[in-house]
This record gives structure tokens, sequence and C-alpha cells, in this order.
């Protein structure tokens, strides 16, 4: 999967080809657009009121209590982006906004929408800063407990796909009893693998503030006490020794510095059984020069401003493992979301 810009008939193709088409400009006033837009419409409940059945604009900004000609150009936007149909005064979600737009799909990434929308949007304005100091926001270290909540939820939204993909293909042992899940949050990954296999029972590790949000939302699944929570801090705690068949390092080793990450690394080796397996679950990065790959640059730099770190090249990940006596054992790549992977190794 690519994002791209791509012609629709043989003349826009020649002007692209003869480099006539100003692409600065798509990228700089119609992209932050096309974001913003599906970003509010999702905080001001334009996504649901339609699948509740508010249908022509009338009714929605009515329902909504937004202007009708604001709305009215918001709502040409999103049927642009193909989120909605409309015919006769009418619009509809297409399937692909009534599974990821709106609230309450299992596949929803509204959450991510408004953490994005009501946190995120802002720290955008620190990229120019960023990039003279080469420091990141830090944003663990100053969240408040709503935005705490918002992050939490944000993070379910991200992962509820890729869980489902995660549990059908991580090359875990089908014995495996214990799991450590190093920064879980919300749990979807552990609840993916327990799911499949019945002996499995997970222990999250997460920072005592994320854990005080994330656990409402582990309690949705049912999963009683084989997901539990450890509170503390990855980076200082100690794992134990010969104790997890399965460890799991999902989209933090983008928040730690490469040092950490070979420290974290270290204490996973300790803690794994042998036979036992080690998954770092990240976007990579792609090198430069590689194969264009939108998804892992922007990532990279996104978490280079929120966290100073970034995304990881999947040889710097294993360098890690080997350093850490691990052994490579796979590389999968995910069919659901481009420039995701997860790097395993084994004890
Ligand atoms: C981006 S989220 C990833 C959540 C989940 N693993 C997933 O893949 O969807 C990163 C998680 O790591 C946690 N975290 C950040 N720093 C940590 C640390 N030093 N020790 C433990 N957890 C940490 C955050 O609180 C958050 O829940």
């Amino acid at each position: 999967m690519q994002l791209t810009i791509s012609p629709e008939n043989p003349l826009e193709w020649l002007a692209l080809r003869a480099n006539l088409a100003p692409i600065p400009l798509l990228h700089v006033q119609i992209m932050p657009v096309l974001a913003k837009a599906v970003l509010e419409a999702a905080d001001k409940g334009v996504f649901d009121a339609v699948n509740n059945g508010a249908n022509t604009l009338d009714e929605l900004a009515a329902v909504l209590n937004l202007n009708p000609k604001a709305l009215g150009e918001l709502m040409g936007l999103l049927t642009a982006m193909g989120y909605f149909t409309f015919h006769n005064d009418r619009f509809t979600l297409t399937k692909m906004a009534r599974r990821f737009a709106t609230k309450d799909d299992p596949y929803s990434v509204h959450g991510m929408m408004i953490f994005n929308n009501r946190v995120v949007w802002d720290w955008m304005n620190h990229l120019g800063d960023y990039l003279q100091t080469g420091k990141g926001i830090q944003y663990h270290d100053s969240l408040s407990t709503e935005q705490w909540r918002y992050y939490q939820e944000a993070m379910v939204a991200a992962s509820s796909t890729e869980a489902r993909e995660f549990g059908r293909r991580a090359p875990v042992p089908k014995s495996a009893t214990t799991m450590l899940d190093i920064g879980g949050s919300h749990g979807q990954h552990s609840v993916a693998l327990c799911r499949k296999l019945p002996a499995l029972t997970s222990v999250i590790l997460d920072l005592p503030a994320a854990i005080e949000q994330a656990a409402p939302l582990l309690d949705r699944q049912g999963m009683g006490d084989r997901i539990t929570y450890r509170p503390g801090n990855a980076l200082t705690d100690d794992f134990g020794e010969n104790t997890f068949d399965i460890v799991l390092l999902s989209s933090l080793a983008h928040h730690f510095t490469p040092d950490q990450n070979q420290l974290v690394t270290t204490k996973v080796a300790r803690a794994l059984r042998p036979g036992g397996v080690f998954i770092v679950n990240e976007f990579s990065r792609p090198e430069l020069g590689a194969k264009p790959n939108l998804i892992g640059s922007s990532t990279d730099l996104f978490y280079g401003l929120s966290s100073t770190a970034g995304n990881y090249s999947v040889a710097e990940i294993q360098q890690w493992q080997q350093t850490a006596g691990l052994k490579q054992h796979k590389v999968v790549t995910y069919r659901t979301m481009p420039g995701r992977v997860m790097v395993v190794a084994k004890k």
C-alpha cells in the first residue's frame, strides 16, 4: 500500500511527467486541510450523527448545532475523500467510514482521531523547534489525566485492526504459558494471543498513569485475571529470569534511544525461557534512499518530534537482539498496515 498522487487521465500523466504539476501545493495547502477536516468531523460527531440517521445537511446541522454553510463545506470535502456518498440530498456513510470512523465499531479509529485533534495537532507547532534542537516533546512526562485517557483510547484505536493480524500471525510457541507485554497499555495484543493460546497468561508492564486509564479498556475484553497489570518502568525495572515464553515490545521502542532499547533487550533476554520469543512490533524506518514509504518515514519524524527517539530499521532491532544473545527468528510484515513489522528473536 502506498499514499500517492496519481494521474486520472493521460494529460495529467503527461503534466506530472513534464514536472508541470506543483506537487508541494498539494502537500502544503490540501493535505493539512484533509487531515484536520476528518479530525474535526470525528470530534464534532459527524460520522456518528449520519450513522444514527441524520442524513440531510439541515438535519445534521440541527443535531450537531453547527453552521450549515460551514458544515456543507466539510461534508463536500469528506464526500470527496470517500467517507460519504450523496444522493437525493442525503448523505450515507461509505462502508470504510462506517467501519473505521464511527465510534463503536470494533475496528474504529475514533479514539485516535480525538487524541490527534485535541492533543497531537498542537504538537506539530513544535516541529520547527525540534529541527533546531533535536529535542522532542517527551509527552509521557507532561500529559494531564484527561490527555492520558485520550492517549490510551487512541492506542486501542490504533491497534484494533493490527491486534487481529498479530494474533493470527505472530510466531509464538504453541505451548506458551507466560507472556510479558512491555508498554502493553490496553492489552489488545495480549488479548489476541490469550484467545489463541488457552494456557497463556500475560503481565502488562506499563507506567502507572497509563494503567489508570488503560485498565477499564482492558476490562471490556472480559479476560479476567489471565491478563494482569504491573505498574512500573521498563527502563528501571527488572523483568526477572527464565520466566516468560513470550515478551512483546509493541510501539515502545520508538520512544527509547538505541542505548535504552539495548538495555531493555538485554533484560528481556534474561527474562525469557529457553525457546521463548521476543517480538519487537514497530513501524520500521526505511533507510535513506530506499523505496519510498511515507508511513515509515512520517512516523519516524513524528516519533522524533514527540519522543526524541524515532523508528528503527529491522537491522538495528536485530542488532540489539543479537547483542543480547538472542537468535534471529523471523521478520513478519503486516498485510493490513504498510511499514509495520514484527522483528522476532528466539532464546
Ligand atoms: C504507543 S503506546 C503502545 C501501546 C501498545 N503496546 C500498542 O502497541 O498499542 C506506548 C505505551 O508504552 C508506555 N510506556 C512509555 N514509556 C514507558 C516506560 N518507560 N515503561 C513502561 N511503559 C512505558 C506508555 O504508557 C504507552 O502505554
